[in-house]
């Protein structure tokens, strides 16, 4: 039994795969984790491994309870990758921007590869087919846009995500849903095509919270996987044990 665990900005997510499948899936917040993740193994015979990917607080009181639990790889800026990081500060480089990276160059061997991430943030995430990371770009997240207008200023009141709107908003509502929701829609855009004109047999891969909401909002043909993340865990686990 493989446990991948994503510790986001805002939620944390548990995969379980059993002999290379996904069983279950877990939505549940830090202090849940360690409770949710005894349930799972209750009753388990064989060995369990854990990997963790973590841009949260995670105490370290948790990480020390996961160790009891399992085998535990936490993934960081030492792991074994499948990719060599050209980013220019890669000890900041963010620990689910790596693992997403792994995970592309894993599962989509020999190509271009765009990682978008539409979560808490939004992250575009680069990988060439010679398997080398420049980098990307970091935006504020679509929850983010309607919390910010909200909280800088002292009329605009807080939108959450609807249908689209049209470019023309007529009313406070709909000029807030026009900027947000077609503002990141046509930034995705700008993004998938800038790297298009590179290569246009690019390979997008688009994840997050809202990668449901977007995916058919997009004119470009993506991979859409709202796990993604998860997924790359358990390839990225893979790879390390493989080439232990
Ligand atoms: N069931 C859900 N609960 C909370 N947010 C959800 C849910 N479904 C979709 N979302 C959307 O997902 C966004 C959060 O995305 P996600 O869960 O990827 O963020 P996260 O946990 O902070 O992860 P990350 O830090 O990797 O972005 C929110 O803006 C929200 O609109
Ligand atoms: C950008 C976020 C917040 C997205 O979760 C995360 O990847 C992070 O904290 N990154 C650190 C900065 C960087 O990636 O360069
Ligand atoms: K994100």
């Amino acid at each position: 039994m493989i446990i991948c665990i994503d510790v986001g900005n805002t939620r944390t997510k548990v995969a379980v795969y059993e002999n290379s499948t996904l069983q279950q899936l877990i939505i549940t917040n830090n202090e849940k984790l360690i409770k949710n993740i005894s349930k799972q193994i209750q009753g388990i015979e064989n060995c369990v491994d854990i990997i963790l990917s973590s841009v949260g607080d995670l105490s370290l009181e948790t990480i020390e309870d996961l160790k009891k639990l399992g085998n535990l790889i936490t993934v960081t800026h030492e792991t074994f990758l499948p990719f060599k990081n050209l980013y220019s500060t890669p000890t900041t480089l963010g620990i689910d921007r790596i693992v997403l990276a792994a995970g592309a160059t894993l599962k989509y061997p020999n190509q271009n590869r765009l990682v978008i991430d539409a979560g808490t943030c939004i992250t575009y995430d680069f990988i060439n087919s010679s398997n080398q990371y420049h980098g990307g770009a970091i935006s504020p997240g679509i929850g983010l846009r309607y919390k910010s207008l909200n909280d800088y200023t002292a009329n605009l009141p807080l939108e959450k995500i609807s249908e689209l709107h049209p470019f023309v908003g007529n009313s406070t509502a709909t000029s807030i849903q026009s900027g947000v929701l077609n503002g990141v829609i046509a930034e995705i855009e700008a993004f998938i095509d800038h790297f298009k004109h590179l290569d246009e047999n690019l390979t997008v891969i688009l994840t997050g919270g809202n990668s449901e909401f977007l995916v058919n909002r997009l004119k470009n043909s993506i991979f859409a996987n709202p796990n993604f993340l998860l997924e790359s865990l358990f390839l990225l686990h893979q790879h390390i044990v493989s080439n232990d």
